[in-house]
């Protein structure tokens, strides 16, 4: 039956999501996850078509849309917070549809709850979201500076410039969607994009999977989406010609349609039987046990929906908010003339297509782009990694078999180095530690490897001191000790860490106190340029 009344919106209970549900009560559900920034409403126009054959439920992300401000720092809590709010649901098993960092929480949740999954298509998603240092980046930017850069720069991230230039009031939505987004929920968002990375779990995806793509995307493009096709056994692929990142918004009938066709056609109703003895693990190490697979429970009526947003509730379901929702704004609606919702199409004419619209192709026979030759390990060495040198053999002496091994015990002190090398690149930023290391020649070598093991892999490791505390400390010393190259490096990684500039100047004005304001005023000039370089908005 058709669920005719206003679209359910939640109140938002915490550690669960903010969400919304159209369709039918008794259809099937489908999950629909959004982008970094946006909310909801980036899927309106595939909502009409969607909500015909599905119960869709759409969550926003924590401080997003409206929705409370409470940061989840990983793409597994998000995960888990959609989880939970689907547990409070009844809902045990759906498809589930999302974009960018939501197509993420949809991978991780294949990975980790494979059972409640019955089909996944990862729209502008990724296995691994650009380096780690562009996301932590993102965070030093928006502490300090507040979200406007990041809203500005997003329409030319999000859409193709002949679109952007056809529809000015999309743009100004969307800039005013990111604008309003709470920093703090933002930037631990980045932080759950910096830290993602499924590119060794994807051969264990064993739901029936999409991935999308625009074939414009400069953010993931369809290289990325290659990578998720060549790893997740039996993905197909579908490249949108004349979209950019929010393909959804930019094509929505041709995302619908795909959308549509994916789930018509690739719903696992029963789940793959329950993994082997070990418990599914997750990328970060967490597991869970298999569960049984309960029938599909009915689902509930969630409570009535609270206002929690500045946006006014959105419209009925039977007549669907005009995408997006005008009263959103003062202004025209973003979307200009609301084209039928029956069949949405283009609202720019598209560029020539470039590429052929690959419908649900048969999966890329190419690599992963990062595949390594046969015979070789798949994963580059990690940066800066030591590899052992391998004893020369001896030579064999047939009347002396060698001893038997002594079986080792593993040692209670593992060696710091990979730890100390893992957190060096955390705190000071991937690409700087690298291009360290890689310049540390034989003299220098054992320099680096020492400070490595030592000052990362024991100390910057112990518990005692959280990472901005260890922060503001380095900074103190640095600059009591002149040692002003260090402190810029240290500037940084302050930032990275979360100390906004004005924190770092307070640091620098107390430790003038015990060390002499002549070392903490050249401290400050060295840190200040340090911080005009870093929290200039880069697009
Ligand atoms: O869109 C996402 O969820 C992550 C990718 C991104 O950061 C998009 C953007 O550039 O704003």
């Amino acid at each position: 039956m058709r669920d005719e009344r206003v679209g359910q919106v939640s109140e938002t209970p915490k550690n669960t999501l903010q969400y919304r549900v159209d369709g039918p009560e008794d259809a099937p559900v489908l999950v629909v996850g959004p982008s970094l920034g946006t909310t909801w409403h980036m899927w309106d126009r595939q909502i009409p078509e969607l909500a015909g054959t599905w119960r869709v439920l759409r969550f926003d992300l924590p401080g997003h849309g409206g929705a409370p401000a409470q940061p989840a720092h990983s793409v597994a809590e998000l995960g888990d917070r959609l989880i939970a709010t689907l547990d409070g649901l009844g809902i045990q098993r759906f498809g589930y549809a999302g974009c960018s960092i939501g197509g993420a929480i949809g991978a991780d949740l294949a990975l980790r709850h494979p059972h409640r999954l019955a089909s996944l298509a990862l729209v502008a998603s990724s296995a691994r979201f650009g380096t780690a240092d562009e996301y932590r980046q993102r965070g030093v930017v928006v502490r300090t500076n507040g979200m406007d850069p990041m809203a500005r720069s997003a329409p030319e991230r999000w859409f193709t410039a002949a679109y952007a230039a056809a529809q000015p009031a999309i743009v100004e939505w969307a800039v005013q969607m990111v604008r309003t987004t709470d920093p703090a929920c933002y930037i631990a968002a980045c932080e759950a994009l910096a830290a993602f990375d499924i590119r060794a779990d994807l051969g264990r995806i064993a739901v029936p999977t999409l991935a999308l793509v625009g074939a414009e995307d400069r953010v993931t493009g369809p290289g990325e989406a290659r990578t998720l096709v060549a790893g997740i056994p039996g993905a197909g692929l579908a490249v949108v010609p004349g979209a950019s990142h929010l393909a959804p918004v930019e094509q929505p009938a041709a995302v619908t349609d795909l959308l549509v066709h994916h789930f018509s056609t690739a719903w696992q109703e029963t789940p793959p039987p329950p993994p082997a003895p070990s418990a599914t693990t997750t990328p970060s190490g967490s597991s869970e046990p298999p569960a049984p697979f309960p029938a599909p429970g009915p689902v509930a009526t969630p409570a009535p929906f609270a206002n929690p947003s500045p946006f006014p509730a959105p419209g009925p379901v039977a007549t669907p908010t005009p995408f997006p929702n005008p009263a959103a704004f003062p202004a025209p609606g973003p979307f200009g003339t609301p084209t039928p919702l029956a069949s949405p199409g283009p609202i720019a004419p598209p560029p020539a297509p470039t590429e052929p619209l690959g419908l649900l192709a048969p999966p890329t026979p190419e690599p992963p782009a990062e595949s390594a030759a046969p015979g070789e390990p798949s994963e580059p060495a990690e940066p800066g990694s030591r590899a052992e040198p391998t004893a020369p053999a001896e030579p064999g002496n047939p009347a002396e078999p060698p001893a038997p091994a002594e079986p080792t015990a593993p040692s209670p002190h593992p060696d710091p180095y990979e730890l100390g090398l893992r957190i060096r690149r955390d705190v000071l930023g991937g690409a700087p530690v690298d291009a360290e290391t890689a310049r540390a020649d034989a003299f220098g070598a054992g320099f680096d490897e020492l400070a490595t093991r030592h000052a990362w892999g024991q100390v910057w490791s112990r518990d005692g001191l959280d990472r901005r505390t260890r922060a503001a400390v380095a900074l103190a010393a640095l600059a009591s000790g002149g040692h002003l190259d260090d402190l810029a490096a240290h500037t940084r990684a302050a930032l990275r860490a979360g100390l906004t500039p004005a924190e770092i100047e307070e640091v620098l004005i107390q430790t003038g106190v015990y060390c002499g304001l002549p070392a903490a005023s050249a401290a400050v000039r060295v840190a200040g340029a340090v911080i005009r370089e870093e929290t200039a908005p880069r697009g």
